[in-house]
């Protein structure tokens, strides 16, 4: 049921800080322990400072006792899909699989849904460093 998600999502984004670029974004993720983790992009006057909605809900997981993400949701408040940007994608990667679904959603719900594989095709991996 990718339609809780979209709504945790959205959701999430009312807690966006995001008073220098007026762009709020949430993210929902569905965790292996059965629970939802939400996050929003938090901004910071240093700007590089600031980071993404998908990390902030990454944190939750992560301190909540969820080890792998299940699926995941992500919704802007202005744009109609919000695919999330590179440095994000390398983040959920760390704790999705290939077949990850990531559900892109605008104010309505659900719009596209892809896999982790389709976001960040040929991601890094070595066995070296475990
Ligand atoms: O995947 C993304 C891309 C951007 N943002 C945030 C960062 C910044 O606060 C605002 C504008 O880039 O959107 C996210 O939360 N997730
Ligand atoms: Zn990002």
């Amino acid at each position: 049921m990718a339609h809780d998600l979209f709504e945790a999502a959205r959701d999430a984004m009312k807690f966006a800080h995001a008073p220098y670029s007026k762009f709020p974004v949430g993210a929902a993720i569905r965790a292996d322990d059965g629970k939802i983790y939400t996050g929003a992009n938090i901004e910071n006057l240093s700007f590089p400072q600031g980071w993404c909605a998908e990390p902030t809900a990454i944190g939750c997981m992560i301190m909540g006792g969820g080890k792998k993400i299940v699926e995941m949701a992500v919704i802007a408040e202005k744009l109609a899909l919000c695919p999330p940007c590179g440095g994000c994608r390398q983040k959920i990667s760390e704790f999705a699989s290939a077949t990850t679904k990531i559900y892109l959603c605008d104010e309505v719900g659900v719009q596209k849904t892809m896999t982790m594989d389709e976001l960040l095709p040929l991601s890094f991996k070595t066995d070296i460093l475990g």
